[in-house]
């Protein structure tokens, strides 16, 4: 067992979760390097549709390792349909992953390209009772991941970025409510798509990743409030949250489809 938790340093980073979580090494594993020259256009898939009820927001948290905004997920007020997958999947969070400096951070990447930072927004499929069920199972979860990348800054982030102060530690949380997600989107839509994982332990093959290709932006200033955050609690050593990324994993035969030409 991984008696020490799991983190993103030297000691207990993604080249050690093999031990604790085994699956690290799984056919289906993520993120990956999407080559866009090699993915497939496929004319069968659907365009996604995002129902974001902005009144579902509750709570923003750190949680060690990222720091994530929570929605309400027992009603289908915030949903995500069409796209690769079928049925209904429901909003449950978002968070991102970023680098010490605006030359990483990024999980996926294209043509081996990283970006500064990387938005996700986690969806369980409602064929099964809750998140916990769903994140076991091959079509259990739909994370749709958004690229950001350095420009003009980006007043939708504004809000989430201000509300940083109030969760600097480890476990610290907030209530913070009326924020409507769907005003992170980029505008078009055109994704990406392919089986794999969650990025972090237990790093569970139940992911349907749904890339979208254009990025947002984000300004330099901005990029230093996600990096104000700390990976540690009050009390502990201080140790800034940044470079909270998994480096991209063997394909291992998986195909990549496009939904655009
Ligand atoms: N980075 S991720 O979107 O694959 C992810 C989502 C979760 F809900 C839990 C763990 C994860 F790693
Ligand atoms: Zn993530």
């Amino acid at each position: 067992i991984m008696s020490h938790s799991w983190g993103y340093g030297p000691s207990d980073g993604p080249e050690k979760w093999f031990g604790g979580f085994p699956v690290a090494n799984g056919p289906r594993q993520s993120p990956i390097d999407i080559i866009p020259g090699q993915t497939s256009y496929d004319s069968t898939l659907k365009p996604l549709k995002l129902k974001y009820d902005p009144s579902n927001s509750t709570d923003i948290l750190n949680n060690g390792h990222s720091f994530q905004v929570g929605f309400v997920d027992d009603i289908d007020s915030s949903t995500l349909t069409g796209g690769p997958i079928t049925g209904t999947y429901r909003l449950k969070q978002f968070h991102f992953h970023w680098g010490a400096s605006d030359d990483r951070g990024s999980e996926h990447t294209v043509n081996g390209i990283k970006f500064p930072c990387e938005l996700h927004l986690v969806h369980w499929n409602t064929k099964y009772p809750s998140f916990g069920e769903a994140a076991s199972e091959p079509d259990g979860l739909a994370v749709v991941g958004v690229f950001l990348k350095i420009g003009a800054a980006n007043p939708r982030l504004q809000k989430v970025l201000d509300a940083l102060g109030a969760i600097k530690s480890k476990g610290k949380q907030t209530t913070f409510s009326n924020f409507d997600a769907k005003t992170l989107l980029p505008s078009s839509l055109d994704y990406w798509t392919y089986d794999g994982s969650l990025t972090t332990p237990p790093l569970l093959e139940s992911v349907t990743w749904i890339v979208l290709k254009e990025p947002i932006s984000v300004s330099p200033t901005q990029m230093g409030k996600f990096r104000s955050l700390m990976f540690s609690g009050d009390g502990e050593a201080p140790c800034c949250m940044q470079d909270n990324y998994r480096p991209p994993q063997p394909l291992k035969g998986r195909k990549v489809r496009r939904s655009f030409k």
